[in-house]
């Protein structure tokens, strides 16, 4: 009943593209102490996918601690696949971190092993994408290329380009999230992952965000968007519903 990617893409056990789409829960504690007990309660929770938002966390500047959690998260399940996403601040992320320490922080977070998706904005630059991705594909590792507007919907043809240059410039997957100033705006963004879906064969998320845009963090997978995010303890955008409602939904129509 959806139109699904022609080229999903297989993440641990599940299916990226296949026929249900997936939903990924953020972690999104500032402390040590918080994020220990979000995972617990994350993984209870049985989502699809996990992401962690490691720009929340307030020990992002020490790999060793860096690494530790993701040693953790990866320990405690086999099945649920990981997304590494360090948000620029640009695009929404919560602390301000410099270009250079970030990309060191994206190699050395690859190279551990722990992860199966690393999220990474397209604007961060075709020099320092490339090496992202000549590492990601020696470790099995999948690169989201993305891009945020917290404050506005491009046109449709803006979105359609943006997916294209994304999957051009080496993406496995493209991420779209976008604010809505009015109903049109959501429609756009469906619009826009309707056609690019009809040209895109990798999967493709689009989101439209706040409280306008929380339809489509229900519906956008009828139009090809592959992958929908769900708040667990904690919520990374404005409008994401909780994992409980999503799952009901989305299960009692496919
Ligand atoms: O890019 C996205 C999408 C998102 O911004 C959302 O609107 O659900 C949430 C983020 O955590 C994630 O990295």
């Amino acid at each position: 009943m959806r139109l699904q990617a022609p080229n999903p893409i297989k993440l641990r056990s599940k299916l990226l593209g296949g026929e249900k789409p997936l939903i990924c829960v953020p972690l999104a504690s500032v402390d040590e102490v918080s994020i220990l007990t979000e995972i617990d309660e994350v993984i209870n929770m049985k989502p699809d996918v996990i992401e962690w938002r490691a720009d929340y966390f307030e020990s992002i500047l020490d790999v060793s601690k860096v690494k530790n959690i993701l040693e953790i998260i990866r320990s405690k399940n086999e099945s649920i696949p990981i997304i590494f996403t360090c948000r620029s601040h640009d695009e929404g992320g919560y602390r301000n971190i410099d270009d250079e320490t970030r990309l060191k922080l994206f190699t050395d977070v690859v190279d551990t092993g722990f992860i199966d998706v690393m999220d990474v904005e397209l604007a961060f630059g075709n020099e320092r994408i490339e090496k992202i991705k000549s590492l990601a594909i020696q470790k099995d590792v999948k690169l989201i290329l993305s891009y945020h507007s917290f404050t506005d919907t491009p046109s449709e043809n803006f979105i359609v380009e943006k997916i294209k240059e994304q999957i051009k410039n080496g993406a496995d997957i493209s991420k779209i999230a976008v604010m809505p100033k009015d109903q049109g705006d959501v429609l756009k963004l469906l619009n826009a992952t309707y056609r690019a879906r009809k040209e895109i064969s990798n999967p493709i998320i689009g989101i439209s965000m706040g409280p306008i845009g929380s339809i489509t963090r229900l519906t956008a997978f009828v139009f090809g968007s592959d992958m929908t995010f769900a708040a667990g303890v904690n919520a990374s955008a404005p409008g994401q519903l909780p994992i409980e409602v999503m799952r009901k939904y989305i299960d009692t129509i496919i």
